[in-house]
């Protein structure tokens, strides 16, 4: 018989209310062993919960739910208990003197409802981007992903599918050319229909740009106030600063969030030629080139050195603006800032916003992660060759090629290391 599980599905103790969530065949009887009675299901209901040999553990509000119609597909419980640690760890120990009950591995109850068939693949992944969002863009996106919108037009692609792979079984079953020629006309039509759809999916960013942010690389030469900019736009003292050229020697990377739109920075060290100084610092000549490696994984660069002497498409910034002698770049586009005062720094993080908006996925259009992405790739595979083929037989497996993958993607089939993979993301009790 499966094991019933238990957890403290809120937060960590001590806390106003703990809940401890149960899944699994003995869930009623732990309800009843631990209420003295029968609840009515899917009712709140007042309760002394009491351990075995009598004692009052908790007043609590017991939740009934019997399975199958549940979030994990089970018979599920839940106690709301008083939050504090003793309270829990006592209501939890009585749980696990129940023949067949243990506590819950990470994941395990998220876990239960996908072997359930309650949520798919796609959705429980969406639901791991979601308790780990960070920012409201990585929250809108991942609820579009977590309450199924990939799912459900995987579901509809692969029903299209399914019919157009019935016209073949048709045509072989009628006709004695076995060529496309047997085929309605309609068919190549809704095959490149349906690669359209499914590429414009596959253009879109990808889940994994909004787990890192926009990469925006600082970078010019040395003292040009690289790390006082960096360290006003992390809001805090994250890099040292100081009026000695060449002080900042290794990358510094901090994420933050700016307007809800998640950035990571690099601060980079001061960028001057060293090739022709036999003296040169080893270890600043090591930070450079690794500051040059930043810059060209950077999406965005804000260049503070000489105008036009960046890598190609940086952002022209004139640092120290406020400082007596100032003379700006002379370009329309440059950026004039000062991180002493604050001056140009709102241009900059707007204009920083809405460049990050065109790279990052749009907010509550679903995405896809890298895993995905293959999938949905092959299956665009398969459906090109499709196109290309004259053979009914060739043309019907290509089809079935693509309703493997939309399969692999929706977790239709999937290997129990990916699952391990993916359930071992979210914490316990989850
Ligand atoms: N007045 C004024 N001084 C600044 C400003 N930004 C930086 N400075 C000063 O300029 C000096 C160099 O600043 P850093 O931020 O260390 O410069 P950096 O480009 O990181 O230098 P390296 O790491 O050595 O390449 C420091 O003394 C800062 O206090 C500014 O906006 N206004
Ligand atoms: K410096
Ligand atoms: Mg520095």
């Amino acid at each position: 018989m499966t094991d019933t599980i238990f957890a403290v599905s809120s937060g960590a103790p001590p806390a106003a209310i703990g809940v401890i969530r149960m899944s699994g065949p003995k869930a009623g009887q732990a309800v009843f062993d631990l209420v003295g009675r029968e609840l009515e299901p899917r009712r709140a209901s007042l309760a002394e919960l009491r351990g075995p040999s009598g004692e009052v553990l908790d007043q609590a509000l017991v939740l009934w739910f019997p399975g199958p119609d549940t979030a994990t597909g089970e018979d599920l419980a839940e106690f709301h208990c008083h939050g504090g640690r003793a309270v829990l760890a006592a209501v939890e120990a009585a749980l696990g003197e129940l023949d067949g009950a243990r506590p819950a591995e990470p994941g395990e109850f998220t876990r239960r409802a996908f072997a359930n068939g309650r949520i798919d693949l796609a959705e429980s992944e969406g639901l791991a981007d979601l308790l780990t969002a960070e920012t409201e863009l990585q929250r809108a996106s991942a609820i579009a992903n977590a309450s199924g919108a990939l799912s459900k037009k995987v579901e509809a692609w692969r029903s299209e599918l399914l019919t157009l792979s019935a016209q073949i079984e048709s045509a072989l079953d009628f006709s004695d050319e076995d060529d496309v020629g047997d085929l309605p006309d309609s068919f190549t039509w809704n095959i490149e229909r349906l690669l359209g759809e499914i590429e414009e999916w596959l253009v879109r960013p990808r889940s994994e740009a909004l787990g890192e942010g926009v990469r925006v690389a600082i970078a010019g030469p040395p003292n040009a106030g690289k790390s006082t900019l960096f360290n006003t736009l992390v809001e805090s003292e994250a890099a040292i600063t100081s009026p000695i050229a060449g002080t900042t020697r290794d990358l510094i990377e901090r994420s933050v969030d700016i307007a809800g739109v998640p950035f990571t920075l690099i601060d980079t060290a001061g960028l001057r030629d060293l090739s022709s100084d036999a003296a040169a610092d080893p270890i600043e000549v090591i930070g450079i080139d690794r500051a040059r490696s930043a810059l060209a994984d950077a999406n965005i660069v804000l260049w503070l050195g000489e105008e036009g002497r960046g890598p190609s498409g940086a952002w022209e910034v004139s640092s120290k603006a406020d400082v007596d002698g100032f003379a700006p770049k002379t370009g329309a586009a440059t950026y004039v800032v000062s991180a002493a005062t604050g001056e140009g720094l709102n241009e900059l993080k707007i204009d920083l916003v809405n460049e990050a908006r065109s790279i990052l996925p749009k907010p509550s259009q679903a995405t896809l992660n890298m895993r995905q992405h293959r999938r949905l790739g092959e299956a665009a595979e398969a459906l090109k060759a499709a196109v290309s083929l004259r053979d009914l037989l060739l043309i019907g497996e290509e089809l079935r090629r693509a309703r493997v993958a939309f399969d692999r993607l929706v977790g239709r089939s999937t290997t129990e290391d990916m699952l391990d993979a993916l359930f071992g993301r979210f914490c316990i009790g989850k």
